[in-house]
Parts: structure tokens; C-alpha cells; sequence
């Protein structure tokens, strides 16, 4: 176990997480891995970020597990994914600096809560309930995570907040093979929520529209989930498969290394970033559309070599398993690997390309059929990186032209600034950024 206190925010913040140890998630491989740590009754595991999942004293094990919400950073990002995950995306109506911070205060006390889990107020029958009541009158934390965002427009259509926009936040353009429907797309505040089940992000949804509708808006939300796969008897894992057959999550970079999440999830000190952003992440979010009934006729073989990965075991070719590493060096002509498989184009893995790492947390969304008769289904791809222009849109643009496109097409997501994450009582979402305005 590695101590890796950050010594500006030990000294200077005085939070109780910054003397904790910040320990690696126990037996976490991968962010996969992770989820596994999470579901499988882990009683308790601390994330990179000093986020301690715990088992809370009442419930069934896996309904009372907490995610806790105050750290360095916000939970959601490099804690462990479980089965079912939403991304709402938000008109935010607060336009001045003390509507805003009334917004952040209200959202943090809702989300303190909502993820810590209690009981539902009782009320005077005669008035409509404190809540919808669809988790009944105690709420379980449910591993629940709520990850808040800013989008570029956020800081655009407020003029006192312009000077404070994280440096690479822009709206999401065009890429070529997208079909972008401008009704899925962008949004000033995005909030992903996570949890053991669909009904608890439905719960703390609702939650927050009841209690925030002066300031919220919805304008789009996409659901999704991914199956957890408990670890084999030997302790190694395996992917979750996504709604292309293949493993998804082999090679995403360990959530556990702290160091490594340090480079390339989150913004730090002395990055040229304003100074309130330290803490914080890029999210990359899309809504890609899968044509499935395509890819189920064609041949294993062609599947294969678009990936650039067998479909049965995740292993890359010339490998035997999931975690076997392909060997671009010895294949520079692409005999094995094809140059244009859609994991060589992603990662070519050379030492110029580690800089364009990024950490994925993508669930598969079914959302029923469209109206000429196929299943629309596809992956909620979200990314987190330090570096957007890096991260996800330099990934992105090598993609650009894949073998893949036939299958696939982008109908909606953005980009937004995850906000630092929240130290204690009395800190609050957004903190260091309005504080920087009154100073
Ligand atoms: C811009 C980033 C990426 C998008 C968009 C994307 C879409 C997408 N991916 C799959 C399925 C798989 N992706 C895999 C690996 C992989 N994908 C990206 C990036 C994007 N994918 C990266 C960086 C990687 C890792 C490459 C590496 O380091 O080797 C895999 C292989 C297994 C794995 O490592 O996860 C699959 C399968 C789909 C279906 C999809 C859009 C619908
Ligand atoms: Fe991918």
C-alpha cells in the first residue's frame, strides 16, 4: 500500500481525508476489476482517491454499500463501476452568482445525502410527500455515486464566469461518421449517476427535480448498464462484454494507480488550468448508436479483425487471454494486428501515444426500437481525461475512417468539467470556483 497524500491539500485544506491513507482498491486490476471489488461484498475498499467503499450498518450487503461522497476528487471516476449507470444533462436556469451557489449548496446537501442513504422524513398526510417514495421509506446507498459536470455554455452564457472556464472546455463538435441529433447533445450541467440498480439512479434523479426544479431543466438523459462479473476462483477477472459481443474494459488503464490517475484523469497543481479546477476531470460523454442486426451477419472472422481482438476470450491475437498485451513492435506491418483494428488505432502503444490515455466507464443502453423496426441499442461511452484535447478527441480523431464506422454511428453526449471534489461538511460542488470570484 502507497502513501500518495497530495501535500498542498493536506496542508492547506484541513479535510479529514487528507491525513487518511490513500490506499490502492483492494485486489483492483482494472476498472472492471474494480466493479468486482465493489459487488462482491469487498466490506470495505478505499478507491485512489481516498473514497472508502464501506458497508453501511443496516441493509442487505450489497444495498447498503456507500460510495462516500467527500474527497479530493468526486466518487464516480476511479471507484469502482457497478451494473447500472444515467447521464442526465441539465439547462441550468440560476443565472446570478448567488443563484448559482444557492444551486451547488442545494445539489451537494441532496447528493450528501442520496449517497449516504437514511430514512424518508415522515410527513403530515395532508401534504404530498417529502419524496416519490419509489425506494420505500429507507433509502439505501446502493454504492450510489452522483458526479457533477459543467459544459462549455455553462460558463459562456454567464458573463462574471467567463474568465473562470477550464482552458480545453469546449462544445462538442461534428466528427465525421456522427449523426449528432442536437436533442441528445451538450448541456451546461451533466450529472452521471451510478449504482447497484437502475431504481436508485431513477430515485436520486427524481430526487434532485424535486428539490432543484428552480434551477434544473432536464434536456436529455441516457441509462445504461453493464453486467458484474464476479472474479474466478484464482483472483483474476474478466470483462463485461459489451452489445457487440466483445469484452469491453480490457485495456483501460488501472484505476488503481494512483500515480497513473494523477497523469491522466485528473487536473492538477501547476497544469495551465485555472487554480479552482485542480481535482477536477474532463468527461467525455457519447451516445452511439449500434446497428446491431448488421454486425450479427457478419462473419466472426471480420468481427475479429475490426476489433483486433478474439471474441471469445478478449484475448488480443497471437494471445491466449484477456490480459495478454499485443506486440505492435514485432508486427509493424500489421500482419496480426491490423494497423486499422479499432484497439491498435485507439492505443498504438508507443511512447508518444501514452500521453492520449483515457479512463473509460461505459455502460450498453437499450432503448427499445426505432420506428423502421430495428433495435436501438448501442454504448454510453464516457471518458474521463486530464486533457480533453489529448484525451478523448486525439482518440477520437485517429478512429476517425475505422472499419468500425459501418456498425456504428454517434447520435448524441458533450463535454464537460467534472468538478473538484468535496472535503467535508461545509464544503460544497463548485466551492473553490465561487470562492475565487469573491476573492
Ligand atoms: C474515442 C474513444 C473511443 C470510442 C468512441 C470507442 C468506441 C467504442 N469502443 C467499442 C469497443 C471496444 N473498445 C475497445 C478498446 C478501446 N476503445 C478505446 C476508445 C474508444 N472506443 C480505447 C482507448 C480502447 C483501448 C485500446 C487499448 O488500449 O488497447 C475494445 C477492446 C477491449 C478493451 O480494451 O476495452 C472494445 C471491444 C465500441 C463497441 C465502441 C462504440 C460503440
Ligand atoms: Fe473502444
Amino acid at each position: 500500500m502507497t502513501d500518495r497524500r497530495d501535500p498542498d491539500r493536506t496542508a492547506a485544506s484541513g479535510c479529514p481525508f487528507a491525513s487518511s491513507r490513500r490506499q490502492l482498491l483492494l485486489g483492483l486490476g482494472s476498472a472492471a476489476g474494480g466493479a468486482l471489488a465493489l459487488s462482491v461484498g469487498a466490506a470495505k475498499a478505499e478507491g485512489t482517491d481516498g473514497h472508502q467503499v464501506t458497508d453501511a450498518p443496516a441493509g442487505d450487503s450489497q444495498q447498503a454499500q456507500v460510495v462516500p461522497f467527500y474527497g479530493p476528487h468526486q466518487a464516480g471516476i476511479v471507484t469502482p463501476r457497478p451494473e447500472a449507470g444515467l447521464i442526465v444533462s441539465f439547462t441550468v436556469v440560476a443565472q446570478t452568482r448567488d443563484e448559482v451557489e444557492d444551486l451547488f449548496r442545494r445539489l451537494t446537501e441532496r447528493a450528501v445525502f442520496l449517497t449516504s442513504g437514511g430514512k424518508v422524513p415522515d410527513v403530515d398526510p395532508k401534504l404530498p410527500p417529502v419524496e416519490s417514495g419509489i425506494l420505500g421509506p429507507d433509502i439505501a446507498a446502493d454504492a450510489l455515486t452522483v458526479t457533477v459536470g459543467l459544459g462549455s455554455s455553462f460558463f459562456d452564457d454567464r458573463d462574471w464566469l467567463k474568465p473562470l472556464k477550464p482552458k480545453r472546455l469546449k462544445t462538442m463538435v461534428e466528427f465525421p461518421n456522427d449523426a449528432l441529433d442536437r436533442d441528445l447533445c451538450h448541456g451546461d450541467l451533466s450529472i452521471q449517476f451510478c449504482a447497484n440498480r437502475a431504481d436508485v439512479n431513477i430515485h436520486a434523479l427524481r430526487d434532485l427535480m424535486k428539490n432543484l426544479s428552480d434551477h434544473l431543466v432536464i434536456r436529455w438523459m441516457q441509462a445504461g448498464d453493464v453486467p458484474v462479473i464476479p472474479p474466478k476462483p484464482d483472483g483474476s477477472s474478466e470483462s463485461a462484454r459489451n452489445f457487440l459481443g466483445f469484452r469491453d474494459g480490457t485495456a483501460n488503464p488501472d484505476a488503481g494507480d494512483t500515480a497513473l490517475m494523477d497523469r491522466i484523469v485528473w487536473v492538477e497543481a501547476g497544469k495551465d488550468e485555472p487554480e479552482w479546477a485542480k481535482g477536477g476531470s474532463y468527461q467525455a460523454v457519447r451516445i452511439i448508436r449500434n446497428f446491431v442486426e448488421r454486425w450479427d451477419r457478419t462473419p466472426l472472422q471480420e468481427q475479429e479483425t475490426i476489433f483486433g481482438r478474439q471474441k471469445a476470450s478478449g484475448a488480443p491475437f497471437g494471445g491466449k487471454v484477456e490480459s495478454d498485451l499485443p506486440d505492435y513492435a514485432g508486427d509493424p506491418d500489421g500482419r496480426l494486428t491490423p494497423l486499422d483494428s479499432h484497439i491498435r488505432l485507439a492505443n498504438p502503444r508507443t511512447a508518444d501515444t501514452q500521453a492520449n490515455l483515457i479512463l473509460r466507464r461505459p455502460f450498453n443502453y437499450s432503448n427499445g426500437v426505432t420506428k423502421s423496426g430495428q433495435l436501438d441499442q448501442g454504448l454510453l461511452f464516457i471518458a474521463y481525461q486530464a486533457d480533453l484535447d489529448q484525451g478523448f478527441i486525439t482518440v477520437q480523431n485517429r478512429l476517425n475512417g475505422e472499419p468500425l464506422e459501418e456498425y456504428i454511428k454517434p447520435v448524441g453526449g458533450g463535454y464537460f468539467y467534472v468538478l473538484p471534489g468535496v472535503c467535508c461538511p461545509g464544503d460544497y460542488l463548485g466551492k473553490t470556483m465561487m470562492e475565487t470570484l469573491r476573492a
